[in-house]
């Protein structure tokens, strides 16, 4: 999709009737967009109409904007120049002032959604020499972030940052297990505030990448530019905080540049793989800083949510995925959305390749591997087993009748991950709890599940043992 070349220049022949057809596509982008967004990104584009009308190059001023012009809008511009023209149109997005032009080729689509693979992962990186380096990845946004139970708490305290920085939730602390979602959140953020604020001084790091940045800082002296680049930040988005345990000076550092940044009411978002109490090997006074504004889980999504994901993941490669083929392989692939993203790619490619339209028995064929690992990993007996062992019961206590609330509580969490990682109905799963009755194990999937929301340390508990459970 992305090559470079040298600009051809376009014949000044029919310059008029392409500027019109520019000009109507315009139009239309005003009347859809918002204001704002219509101003901020499509207003101060230039376009170049090849004579024929074949094509449309797009000059766009630096390499930030054109990757997000390239995520967010150039699906629907290059749509619209069909259906305006009626005949096929090749858009094409070009660096205005650059010698070597970087030049993108976009499909026309029917939905403006941007595929993550379309986009370079660090756009900024390749920013112009002088411009600030976000390390933003712009096809990861809100609108291409699936809400659902699981991360709407999340994703709405980060709709509130992005809206309003340096106000409510100060830092925003998001944990969660791997592949749920934590750093597309912090990038949409990131992008967000951006789109309204273009000028805004907006930073992901991984933690790697901020221990790695102590460390030169520390060799080269250069502690002044170190302090220079962070503090002057409006936000910083840091992923994967645990990473700074037993790195005492990059603690240091890091605390000294929270301290700075709360001070002049920017905002920090962060991101870690528990919650800031369950922190291993951190400093207690920065513990309690990343506890001192708005902490919050995103959980495994739910069904729904893991269906809908699909539906669009596979519209975003403009394959449509029919529900019933969606809801197959969501309740086959549970833990996280990275496993989900996997599973699409292999059924996608099975299909291609075979030339065979998406069904259950091709999703079956394309993830054979997986599903028969989690059919040999996951049973009830297994889950017995490892619930007993972590609450150091009996696994025999799994099928007792007895009632002690320290025996009864592991056999609740039990049952309600029976439900959740195997495909046994309530009958089933009593059946294989000494004999009881469906309604007992719903009971206990409805209450664990309830509590799951309310309870962090139950909540941490679930997740290690989901953990194990997976392998
Ligand atoms: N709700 C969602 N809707 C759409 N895509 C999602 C959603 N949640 C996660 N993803 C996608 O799943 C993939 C993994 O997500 P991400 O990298 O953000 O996870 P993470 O929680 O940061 O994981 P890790 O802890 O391993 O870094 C990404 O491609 C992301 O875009």
């Amino acid at each position: 999709m992305t090559e470079e070349s040298h600009r051809s220049p376009m014949g000044p022949a029919g310059a008029d009737a392409g500027q019109g057809l520019w000009q109507a596509c315009v139009e239309q982008l005003a009347q859809d967009l918002p204001e704002q967004q219509f101003n901020t990104w499509i207003k101060p584009l230039v376009a170049q109409v090849a004579e024929d009308f074949s094509k449309v190059t797009l000059l766009v001023g630096n390499r930030f904007k054109l990757d997000w012009i390239r995520a967010q809008y150039a699906g629907r511009i290059a749509a619209l120049l069909e259906s305006i023209y009626g005949q096929s149109v090749t858009l094409e997005l070009a660096l205005a002032q650059r010698e070597a032009v970087a030049r993108t080729y976009i499909r026309p689509a029917t939905t403006p959604t941007a595929t993550p693979s379309d986009a370079p992962n660090h756009s900024s990186d390749e920013a112009p020499a002088g411009a600030f380096r976000t390390r933003l990845n712009p096809a990861l946004t809100f609108e291409t972030l699936v809400e659902g139970t699981a991360n709407r708490m999340a994703r709405s305290a980060a709709m509130h940052v992005a809206g309003m920085p340096g106000h409510l939730y100060n830092p925003l602390f998001i944990y969660g297990g791997v592949g749920l979602g934590k750093t597309h959140l912090v990038h949409a953020v990131g992008n967000k505030l951006l789109a309204d604020r273009p000028d805004a001084k907006v930073l992901y790091i991984h933690a790697e990448q901020f221990v790695s940045d102590v460390v030169k800082a520390y060799q080269r002296r250069t502690f002044d530019e170190f302090k220079e680049r962070y503090h002057s930040l409006d936000l910083l988005l840091i992923d994967d905080v645990q990473f700074f345990a037993n790195k005492d000076r990059t603690q240091e550092e890091f605390f000294n540049a929270f301290e700075a940044l709360l001070a002049k009411k920017s905002h920090i978002v962060m991101t870690s793989d528990t919650y800031p109490k369950g922190l291993a090997n951190i400093h207690e006074r920065l513990v309690s800083r990343f506890d001192s504004g708005l902490t919050v889980a995103i959980e495994p999504p739910e069904l729904e949510m893991r269906v809908a994901i699909l539906i669009n993941k596979a519209r975003a490669e403009s394959t449509e995925m029919p529900e019933e083929v969606a809801f197959f392989v969501a309740k086959n692939v549970r833990s996280n959305v990275r496993e989900l993203e996997g599973a699409l790619r292999k059924i996608l490619a099975y299909s291609r390749f075979n030339q065979k339209e998406i069904s259950i028995q091709l999703a079956r064929e394309a993830l054979r591997d997986l599903l028969s690992i989690q059919n040999r990993q996951i049973s009830v007996e297994n889950i017995q087993k490892t619930v007993a062992d972590y609450y150091k019961i009996k696994v025999a206590d799994m099928y007792s009748k007895k009632r002690p609330a320290s025996i009864a509580r592991p056999r609740q969490i039990a049952m309600y991950l029976a439900k959740e990682l195997t495909q046994k109905s309530l009958p089933e799963i009593g059946e294989l709890f000494g004999g009881r009755d469906h309604t007992t194990v719903l009971h206990a999937v409805r209450k664990i599940s309830g509590e799951r929301q309310q309870l962090t340390e139950l909540n941490q508990q679930l997740h290690v043992l989901e953990q194990t459970l997976k392998g």
